[in-house]
């Protein structure tokens, strides 16, 4: 039998290799998350409606597993996330004026912050503030619409008070698309330029078998280290459906795609290790085939399979071309 080696001591080097997590899949890819990642990510019980589902009620019970397993293991943890326009529950903005937002944004950023430090060492502190398309530079939220644009530097400004030792990132998705990719670049450099303390620029990279093209990728992490800041890959995945390929006829990846997703990955990853100096983390979301978020986006109940490993959690070709470079 052919060793396998370990994705994450292989690129020791380079940066971590993390992998999006939940109660289940703990369990189920214990063996893999031990073996090959040493950094994870709640891909969803540390948003604000799991751990705050009504005002005052911090219901923390499933990220401190997490949290435990991550201690256990001596994995690094990423903090996945704190403000955002999704999955936040209505209460937040129910009767609120700028005051009563900024009070209860600070309140859920200080106590959660506070109650993983030393265990989280870095946060999505605002996830998704930029448009896809348009003139406007910032999406209509309700964080927006009640408290204005400074809610981001603000979000900031509370994260640092709360854990000033904690690293503090700006996260999307498309950033590599050129147009969104000047938008997040021109809201960063805003915050940089303010003295906001701002970190790191997390790329969520749900990238498909074409797009973004790898002069995109190279662009986008040009633009971002111009920045002066960190950046993560923080929710890796290649689909093996373009975004706008709704088809729901298979039950497997056909090889063709098994081929071109492989080959995706070798350039990927060759172009990442380029920007070892800079990036500092790749994390996946999830860790293989047997679950992602992708079997329900953009199509429901439709399978995807975007990740290194199989559903049997064995090295996908995919694996072998990056860690044989
Ligand atoms: O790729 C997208 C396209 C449109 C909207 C959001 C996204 C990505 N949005 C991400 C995906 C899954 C969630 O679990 C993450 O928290 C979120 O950051």
């Amino acid at each position: 039998t052919v060793e396998v080696p370990s994705l994450s001591k292989v690129y020791e080097e380079y940066f971590n290799i993390g992998a999006a997590v939940n109660l289940t899949t703990i369990k189920s890819q214990k063996d893999l998350l031990r073996k090959h990642f040493n950094s994870i990510t709640a891909e969803n019980d540390m948003k604000f409606i799991e751990i705050q589902p009504a005002e005052g009620k911090f219901t923390f019970e499933k990220a401190d597993q997490l949290a435990a397993f991550a201690k256990e293991h001596g994995m690094k943890m990423r903090g996945h996330t704190l403000v955002w326009h999704n999955q936040t529950p209505e209460w937040v903005f129910q009767n609120a004026d700028r005051e009563t937002l900024l009070q209860r944004m600070k309140n859920h950023i200080t106590t959660v912050m506070q109650r993983y430090k030393g265990t989280i060492f870095c946060w999505d502190v605002v996830n998704e503030a930029v448009t896809d398309e348009g003139p406007e530079l910032l999406r209509s939220t309700k964080w927006l619409e009640i408290i204005g644009e400074d809610y981001i530097e603000k979000a900031f400004e509370f994260a640092h008070e709360a854990d000033p030792d904690a690293l503090l990132f700006y996260n999307d998705y498309n950033e590599s698309n050129p147009e969104k990719r000047e938008k997040i670049f021109k809201l960063v450099k805003s915050l940089v330029d303010k003295g906001v303390p701002i970190h790191g620029v997390g790329l969520q990279a749900h990238w498909n078998l074409v797009n973004p093209s790898l002069e995109d990728i190279r662009t986008a992490i040009e633009r971002y280290v111009s920045l002066g800041l960190k950046l993560h890959l923080t929710e890796l995945d290649v689909s093996v459906f373009n975004f706008e390929d709704k088809r729901t006829d298979l039950t497997e990846p056909t090889h063709e795609m098994l081929e071109l997703q492989a080959e995706r990955y070798h350039q990927v990853f060759q172009l990442l290790r380029q920007y070892q100096n800079h990036i500092t983390s790749v994390t996946f979301w999830g860790a293989a085939d047997d679950y992602t978020w992708l079997s329900d986006f953009p199509v429901r109940g439709r399978k995807n399979w975007p990740f290194l490993f199989d559903e049997n959690h064995q090295p996908k070709e995919s694996f072998w071309k990056v860690v044989h470079y």
